[in-house]
This record gives C-alpha cells, sequence and structure tokens, in this order.
C-alpha cells in the first residue's frame, strides 16, 4: 500500500491547478496494472477534472472494467484527508465494485473506505 502511495505522490506534479493550486494524484489498481491520473482544472471553472475521474477515465480508456478493479488510490498534501466529491463518488458507482476499497493519503495518513461506504444507495443502471 505504501508503495504504491509514493507512485502516486509522483503524480502530484502534473496535475495542472492554476485556479486552486490544489493538487490531487489517484491510482486505479488492478490485479497487475496501476493507472495514474491528476486533475485537470479549466478557466470554466465547472469543467474541471479531478484526479480520482482522470485516473478512472485512464484506465477505462485502456480497457480496465468494473470488474477488473480492486482500489484507488488517492494522494493530497492537504493537512487533512479530504474526502471524494460528489461527482467522483458517481463516477466510481458506476465504475469500481461496490466493495473496491477507496484508499486516502496526505503525507501523514492514510484513511480507507469503500465505494458503497462513501455513496450509499448510489443511483445506478439497476435503478431505472
Ligand atoms: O477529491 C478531490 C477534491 C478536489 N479535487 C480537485 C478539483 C479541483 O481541481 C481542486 C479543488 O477543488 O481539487 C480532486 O481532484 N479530488
Ligand atoms: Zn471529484
Amino acid at each position: 500500500m505504501e508503495k504504491i502511495i509514493e507512485q502516486t505522490r509522483e503524480y502530484l506534479k502534473n496535475a495542472y491547478v492554476p485556479y486552486s493550486n490544489f493538487r490531487v494524484a489517484a491510482c486505479v489498481q488492478t490485479k497487475d496494472q496501476l493507472y495514474f491520473g491528476a486533475n485537470i482544472e479549466n478557466a470554466s471553472y465547472g469543467l474541471s477534472n479531478c484526479g480520482e475521474r482522470s485516473a478512472l477515465f485512464y484506465a477505462y480508456s485502456h480497457g480496465v472494467r468494473k470488474e477488473d478493479i480492486q482500489a484507488i488510490y488517492v494522494v493530497t498534501t492537504a493537512d487533512v484527508i479530504t474526502t471524494p466529491c460528489g461527482a467522483c463518488r458517481q463516477v466510481m458507482a458506476e465504475l469500481m465494485p461496490r466493495d473496491a476499497k477507496v484508499i486516502l493519503a496526505n503525507d501523514d495518513e492514510i484513511q480507507t473506505y469503500t465505494v458503497e461506504g462513501l455513496l450509499p444507495h448510489a443511483f445506478d443502471a439497476e435503478s431505472m
């Protein structure tokens, strides 16, 4: 776990954050691969993409599918552990298994959640 967090931390430098200056890096873990991403902002702020979604979309773009995913790691340098935004929780509920781990880390601490724990009763394909 610490090794993957260290590798993910390397991607903080790739975050494009001219507006918030808040860097987030993420890593999607499958049985045998790691897919990294970082947050990418836009002058039209609402178009900014979080680190979590960057990593998930990158993994899917390389053929990864829901059942392949074991965990997503999310790394910041914030003083407190920050949890994923609502948009990312909804995307995680669509693209990751409910019991997949969401591992959050800053410089001092690691906290582990699940997709279900962060977004219980999610709206999904079965809801329609
Ligand atoms: O869990 C989070 C929370 C925020 N951000 C990004 C969005 C924006 O670029 C910046 C400030 O909200 O951090 C993430 O990438 N992940
Ligand atoms: Zn988000």
